[in-house]
């Protein structure tokens, strides 16, 4: 996705919050925006997201984008599974395979037992973890997270941390804001700043491209994949597959080693697809 020129203000004749806005968000890329506080890192995150369109210039190229907003709406009429399968359609998934990812990452984060409680009845920290749940569920082209982490357990956060450094290893777009400046510090490749209503990109190194590998795998009903796999593959539920379909996505220099130690779990996993991918990592 680009944005070309874009601008944000609000109300006719307002101030620009931001402008000229001149941004690349390539596939396989996590980008970080930082900012002072009221600077208009979220006006610029709701942009990006599509939740609002911008008052100049274009945006292009978007993919399919969910956001995780600063302020989670917990007075919508739902069940915690009922909202998360409810946007697993609103993402483009069938209703069963919406209800199973509802549950998967309900369980994922430690909240599967408030699959049937009320949003306007769980804790603050569990509203959190189905805000973030409805990022993740649909595994989104475009993951837009806007402070995410704040009100998440200390386990929780590792558990998003993982999740968006999968997306990303699977092709995804992540743009976070978060107020700790070690979030995700070692995998942030792009970090922006916004200051005085422009966007600037905080020097840091270039991306280097890295050779990626797509495995789609099978494991036997219920079997949990074998651990300590080479080359610490990124894991997410294959897209519009059977349950227990796997996409596992691997530097290139590990596929091989990984593929046999699939084949040779006992019992053996089945390899549906392998995929060559190059990212911009
Ligand atoms: N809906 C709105 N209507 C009018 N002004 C707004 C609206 N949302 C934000 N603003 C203004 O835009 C400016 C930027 O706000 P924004 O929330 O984007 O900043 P931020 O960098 O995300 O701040 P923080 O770090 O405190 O979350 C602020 O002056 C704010 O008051």
């Amino acid at each position: 996705m680009r944005l070309t020129g874009v601008g944000r203000r609000y109300g006719i004749g307002g101030p620009w919050v931001v402008r000229d806005v001149d941004m690349e968000l390539p596939e396989g890329a996590l980008l970080r925006v930082t900012g002072a506080n009221g600077s208009g890192k979220s006006t610029l995150l709701r942009v990006l997201a599509g939740i609002d369109a911008p008052n100049a210039g274009r945006v292009e190229g978007r993919p399919r984008t969910a956001y995780v907003p600063e302020r989670f709406p917990a007075a919508l009429p739902f069940t915690a599974a009922g909202y998360l399968t409810a946007m697993g359609r609103v993402h483009g998934l069938g209703r069963a395979a919406a209800a199973r990812a509802a549950g998967e990452w309900l369980e994922r984060f430690g909240a599967g037992h408030h699959a049937r409680t009320r949003l306007s009845q769980l804790s603050k920290g569990t509203s959190q973890k189905v805000a973030v749940a409805q990022g993740l569920l649909a595994a989104p082209g475009l993951l837009v997270l806007d402070e995410a982490w704040t009100g998440l357990d200390p386990a929780s956060r590792t558990i998003l941390d993982r999740a968006v450094t999968d997306r990303v290893a699977a092709g995804g777009t992540v743009v976070f804001v978060d107020h700790d400046p070690g979030r995700l510090a070692d995998a942030a490749h792009t970090v922006f700043r916004v200051e005085d209503g422009r966007l600037r990109r905080d020097g840091h190194p270039a991306p280097v491209a890295e050779d990626r590998v797509r495995i789609e795998a099978e494991g036997p009903p219920g079997a949990a994949l074998p651990p300590a796999l080479p080359g610490d593959p990124a894991c997410e539920p294959a897209p519009g597959g059977r349950p227990g379909a796997l996409r596992l996505t691997v530097a290139g220099a590990h596929s091989d080693e990984l593929l046999r130690a699939l084949l040779a779990a006992r019992p053996p996993w089945h390899i549906h697809a392998v995929t060559p991918r190059e990212t911009n990592r």
